[in-house]
């Protein structure tokens, strides 16, 4: 295989929940090191996509393929296993648990597993990179609303995902937290990570992706640059027509 391959393809891939086909015969690459921004309206598929390549949901047709290997017969566990890790609109913790225990699950269940000692110094590794390693022993169920996704982006990170998904993980930040969540996904960007991120903060999409996919109504609308996207007439009617509805 080329070493310039895409790592993440999608083709044809369609959802279908009984007669809404949420997503609709998608097609998009991911290559090594991209940003990419999934974005549109409110119920455009951008979630459903994202459940398809994490294998939450199996695709009614079309193919998913890591890597050149299709991948969206798998079960969710299997794909994690492989390499594509995500966050949670609605963040998953184990709030009885240390965010040191949470993070380092991720470490011992993800893609590439440690063990021991191995697997807490790596954690350890997770919490400095989104500044939370002095927090590594309060227990989750103590920190604040972004300090929370902190540990989630660091359990997901201490797997060493070859694709990391970010669902949202802005959603709901107060402005400063937004400029510290921007600066943190800016400094997974700068290690060279394969993001895609499902956003609606417009100042994000701009700042991190190298490319958009834009999706209204299941279908793919629009791609390019960020700057393109966002001038295309098309996109900015489908958002438009959001506020109206
Ligand atoms: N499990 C499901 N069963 C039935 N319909 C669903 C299911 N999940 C999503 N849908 C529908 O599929 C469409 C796409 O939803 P989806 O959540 O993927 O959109 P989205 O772009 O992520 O929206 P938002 O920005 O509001 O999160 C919507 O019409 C939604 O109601």
């Amino acid at each position: 295989m080329r070493a310039d391959a895409p790592v993440l393809s999608l083709r044809g891939a369609t959802k279908r929940f009984g007669g809404l086909v949420a997503v609709n015969e998608i097609d998009f690459d991911v290559a090594e090191h991209e940003v990419m921004g999934l974005i549109g309206p409110n119920g455009s598929g951008k979630s459903t996509t994202l459940n398809l390549i994490s294998g939450a949901l199996k695709p009614t047709s079309g193919t998913i393929s890591l890597r050149g290997t299709p991948i969206g017969h798998l079960s969710a566990q299997e794909i994690a296993r492989r390499g594509i890790s995500r966050t949670f609109q609605l963040v998953r913790l184990l709030p009885s648990m240390t965010v040191l225990d949470n993070v380092r699950a991720g470490a011992v269940f993800g893609h590439r597993r440690r063990w021991g000692a191995e697997a807490d110094a790596h954690a350890m590794k997770m919490l400095e990179l989104v500044g939370l390693a002095r927090r590594a022993h309060a227990h989750v169920g103590q920190l604040t609303y972004i300090d929370t996704k902190r540990v989630e982006l660091a359990r997901t990170l201490a797997s060493d995902p070859k694709v990391l998904l970010l669902d949202e993980w802005l959603a709901g930040l107060n402005p400063t937290e937004l400029t510290e969540g921007i600066a943190l996904i800016r400094r997974l960007r700068e290690e060279g990570r394969t993001i895609i991120l499902v956003e609606h903060v417009m100042d994000a999409i701009r700042s991190l992706c190298d490319r958009c996919v834009v999706m209204s109504s299941g279908t793919k609308i629009a791609e390019g640059t960020p700057t393109e996207v966002l001038s295309d007439p098309e996109v900015i009617r489908a958002y438009l027509g959001d506020d109206d509805a």
